[in-house]
């Protein structure tokens, strides 16, 4: 039972603007297809074979970083997945945006720019501000219905998320509504056994917070990523910090510095770490080195070793329930992929209850030829999906249940 609506209350043939996140990794420059287009297809298609003409909006990256890129690769992959055509424009809310708009036919879909390309998406704002920016004020009068179904984005304030349900009826799609229903109930729903959390990935920020949060209902953690770098580094060890060009580290260190120091001292028994790490060698291969063997940092860690993947694994096959949050290396990479399929292997073998959340870690179950049946739940979100488990509200969710209740 949900709070707003969704595209089954959408009348027929509309002008409608639809926000997907397909935020998905990026290598040389190009996006890499992921279960976001295949999850969102659905959406697309369902709206494009209403007879809707079909506007989508998304972001790629954050700005400063490398994987803040333009969506047109993104339109050629969900064209794939929706099985019609995906035009592209690579403009936002500009004349050419908008004369593209207007050219649209029923059942077409176009894909406008990287939302985080304009100015009004971005900078801290209420609701009511960003319904008040040029970005939503010159779009919104364009469409008849917004659509959100960037669950995976819905725990950012961004006007694209919570600036359009101010100015249209605004609806749910398919993912916005069918993970907010799995991962509400993950929320309120009591296990007899252990319950274990796999925490990896880059987003430490993200994660340190919710490992505080779930203190009480979390009885293990087992930590990898730049997460767990970070945790070795406040637990004495030489490690947690950039070398060379990496910009991982410090940034979130500072940030997260007391908050790390003060989870670790409260929950240090329940906390797992690393006790050996894998880099590059000189000669290209993986090299592998025992955490209490590190003098200094010179190298970039990209994954756990195998003793640490040998002590999680006894922890997984005893837990009720296990949750994991980003990957323990940079599996994109099979050199370093064995920390974070071995976990998953693990879960898998498993029968307790397993949901593998985030973007980027969920595309590792196919990648190593394991199957989405093998876990409970395989989330696409990652920032909302953890926020959901510790029952925070989510900003776009509660902006589709205010339109809901304003009409
Ligand atoms: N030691 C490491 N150094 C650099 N990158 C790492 C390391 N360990 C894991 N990663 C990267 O973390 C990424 C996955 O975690 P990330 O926090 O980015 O996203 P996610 O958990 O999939 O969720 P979201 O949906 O929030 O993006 C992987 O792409 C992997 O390459
Ligand atoms: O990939 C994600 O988790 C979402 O798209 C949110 O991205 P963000 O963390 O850059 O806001």
């Amino acid at each position: 039972m949900t709070d707003f609506d969704t595209i089954d209350d959408l009348p027929t043939d509309k002008r409608v603007l639809v926000r997907l996140d397909l935020n998905s990794p990026v290598e040389d420059g190009e996006p890499q297809d992921n279960r976001r287009f295949e999850r969102h297809a659905r959406t697309v298609r369902e709206l494009a074979e209403a007879g809707h003409r079909v506007v989508l909006m998304a972001h790629q990256g954050r700005p400063g970083r490398d994987d803040f890129t333009t969506l047109a690769g993104h339109a050629a992959i969900l064209a794939d997945h929706v099985g019609r055509d995906v035009a592209f424009v690579a403009d936002t809310y500009g004349d050419e945006a908008l004369d593209a708009i207007d050219a649209l036919g029923a059942g077409e879909v176009l894909l406008l720019e990287n939302t985080r390309m304009c100015d009004g998406e971005l900078p801290k704002e209420s609701p009511e501000e960003k319904a008040a920016t040029e970005f939503v004020e010159t779009l919104a009068p364009r469409f008849d219905a917004y659509v959100n179904d960037a669950y995976s984005a819905a725990h950012r304030k961004h006007a694209s998320l919570v600036g359009f349900p101010l100015a249209l009826p605004s609806y749910a799609g398919r993912v916005m509504e069918t993970e907010y229903e799995a991962n509400t109930a993950i929320a309120t729903r009591e296990f007899d056994g252990p319950v274990t959390m796999v925490v990896g990935g880059t987003k430490a920020t993200d994660v340190i917070g919710v490992m505080d949060a779930l203190d009480e209902k979390v009885d293990r953690f087992l930590l990898g990523g730049v997460a767990g770098e970070l945790f070795l580094r406040a637990a004495g060890h030489p490690v947690g910090h950039d070398v060379g060009e990496m910009d991982l580290f410090d940034e979130q260190w500072e940030r997260n510095r007391e908050l790390i120091e003060s989870v670790l001292d409260e929950r240090g028994d329940a906390i797992r770490l690393a006790s050996d790490l894998a880099y590059e060698g000189p000669d290209g291969d993986r090299a592998e080195v025992a955490v209490d063997d590190i003098d200094e940092k010179t190298e970039g860690y990209l994954d756990v070793g195998p003793e640490t993947v040998a002590d999680y694994e006894p922890a997984i096959r005893e837990s009720d329930a296990v949750f994991v949050k980003g990957a323990l290396g940079v599996f994109e990479d099979e050199r370093f992929a064995d920390g974070t399929v071995g976990v998953l292997e693990a879960i898998a073998e498993t029968d307790c209850f397993s949901v593998v959340g985030g973007g980027d870690t969920s595309r590792a179950i196919e990648m190593y030829g394991m199957s989405e049946d093998e876990f409970s739940h395989v989330s696409i979100a990652g920032g909302a999906y953890i926020r959901a488990l510790t029952g925070e509200p989510l900003p776009a969710v509660e902006a589709l249940e205010a339109a809901a209740k304003r009409e």
